[in-house]
C-alpha cells in the first residue's frame, strides 16, 4: 500500500484555512483536529468550520476527534462532509456501534489511541475499522516532541493487522517530522499527520513531498512491508 500524508490544519492559520488547504495541494488528506477542552486541555473548531472546509477544498477530510462523547458527535462530522472520522476509544461508550454508524453514514471509521492506552485489548475490533491511529504525543497540542516508547506499540499493531489479513491503515499522529517519519515506517505506519513539519515549513507542498519520499523509501526497505506486499508510491 502507498504511504499516504496528511498535514495537520492545528498548525495552520486559522484565518485563512481555505488557503491553508490549497498551500499542501497532492497531500492525501487534510487532518482536522477537533478539541473540545474536556477530553484534551485546548478548544479548536466545530462541525461548522468542517462543514465551510469540505465545501472549500477537494482534498479529503480526516477529522481527529480529541472529544468527549464522540458516540452523539461523531455522526455529525460525517454529514458535515468529513471522508473519514477518528474517535478515541477512551472516550466512546460503544465503539463498536460507532464505528458501524459512521461506515454506515459513507466515511472510513478510525479509532485512535493515547499513549497509554494499549492495542491488544481491542484485537478483536480492528475489523470494525478502517484505520487505526497511533498517538505519538500526548494529544491536544501540536509542536510537540516524538515519544519514541510509541514505536514498539506501531510494531505489534502491524502484527495484528498482519495476524489477522486486514486491509486497515495505520496512522501516527504527533512530533512526526524528517528525523522521525522513517522510524515510523519502519515500525509499520502507513498514514502519517504532520502538523508543524507542514506548516512550519518555507514551502508546506514541498515538505509534504519530501516526507512522502522518506516514508516511501523506508517502507520499502522494512520487512512488515516485504512480508505483506507493500509498494512505494
Ligand atoms: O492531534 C494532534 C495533537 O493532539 C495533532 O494532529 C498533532 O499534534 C500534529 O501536530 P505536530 O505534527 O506538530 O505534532
Ligand atoms: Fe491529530
Amino acid at each position: 500500500m502507498a504511504v499516504q500524508i496528511n498535514p495537520s490544519i492545528l498548525s495552520a492559520d486559522f484565518a485563512r484555512l481555505a488557503e491553508e488547504a490549497k498551500a499542501v495541494q497532492g497531500a492525501d488528506w487534510l487532518h482536522v483536529d477537533v478539541m473540545d477542552n474536556h477530553f484534551v486541555p485546548n478548544l479548536t473548531l466545530g462541525v461548522p468550520v468542517v462543514e465551510s472546509l469540505a465545501r472549500a477544498t477537494d482534498t479529503p477530510l480526516d477529522c481527529h476527534l480529541m472529544i468527549e462523547d464522540p458516540d452523539r458527535w461523531a455522526p455529525q462530522y460525517v454529514e458535515a462532509g468529513a471522508s473519514s472520522v477518528t474517535f478515541h476509544v477512551e472516550a466512546a461508550a460503544a465503539p463498536v456501534r460507532l464505528a458501524r454508524e459512521i461506515r454506515a453514514k459513507g466515511a472510513r471509521a478510525s479509532m485512535a489511541l493515547k499513549p497509554a492506552t494499549p492495542i491488544e485489548p481491542f484485537e478483536d475490533l480492528l475489523p470494525e475499522l478502517d484505520m487505526l491511529l497511533i498517538m505519538t504525543v500526548e494529544p491536544g497540542f501540536g509542536g510537540q516532541a516524538f515519544l519514541d516508547i510509541m514505536l514498539p506499540k506501531i510494531r505489534r499493531t502491524r502484527e495484528l493487522i498482519g495476524k489477522h489479513g486486514l486491509q486497515l491503515w495505520l496512522q501516527v499522529d504527533g512530533g512526526v517530522s524528517a528525523s522521525t517519519i522513517e522510524r515510523c515506517a519502519d515500525a509499520g505506519a502507513d498514514v502519517f499527520v504532520a502538523g508543524s513539519a507542514v506548516y512550519g515549513a518555507q514551502d508546506p507542498a514541498e515538505a509534504v513531498r519530501a516526507l512522502r519520499a522518506q516514508a516511501a523509501t523506508a517502507t520499502a526497505k522494512a520487512s512488515w512491508a516485504c512480508d505483506h506486499g507493500a509498494t512505494a508510491k
